[in-house]
């Protein structure tokens, strides 16, 4: 008998898979926007603005001046998800591997996105996190973690 994955097993699994594009060599992020329907209406991963070259810029880099850290210059995997996105928003899901930050947090609750699924939480508790939260539940918006599964890149 085959193997017949769930549609949230679907939806993350893109999600990860999308996550295998980011150059970013500490942590890998990829997003995956669904509508009721069930389908696919906007896929993203961490990465560079258009124009910015990866070789130019510093993604080694987490600590010291941040003007030499990635921080300034990355686009977060649930941001470019919502600016690749091809319709409305409203009343989506949003498929992540880690949870958003506060930043990412705001996008999501002003393009209308309802439900929040996400595996890794490895910033838990930090600032950010608890922003994120705080905003969240104000605006009844939804987040289940899922329990984590491989996917298999050879
Ligand atoms: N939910 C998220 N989506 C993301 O796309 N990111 C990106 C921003 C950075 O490129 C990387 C985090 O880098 P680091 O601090 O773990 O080395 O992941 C980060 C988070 C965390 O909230
Ligand atoms: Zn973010």
């Amino acid at each position: 008998m085959s193997t017949v994955i769930s549609w949230d097993q679907y939806f993350m699994g893109i999600a990860k898979l999308s996550a295998y594009r980011s150059k970013d060599p500490n942590t890998q992020v990829g997003a995956c926007i669904v509508n009721a329907e069930n389908k696919i209406v906007g896929v993203g991963y961490n990465g560079l603005p258009w124009g910015c070259e990866d070789t130019q810029f510093p993604w080694g880099n987490r600590e010291g001046d941040m003007y030499d850290t990635k921080y300034p210059y990355v686009v977060h995997a649930e941001l470019n998800a919502i600016l690749n996105s091809i319709q409305n928003l409203k009343g989506c899901r949003i498929y992540v591997s880690l949870f958003p930050c506060h930043e990412c947090v705001k996008a999501i609750i002003q393009s209308g996105i309802q439900k929040i699924i996400y595996e890794d939480d490895k910033y838990n508790d930090t600032p950010s996190d608890r922003a994120a939260k705080r905003m969240l539940d104000a605006a009844g918006v939804v987040y289940q973690k899922m329990t984590p599964f491989d996917i298999e890149i050879k």
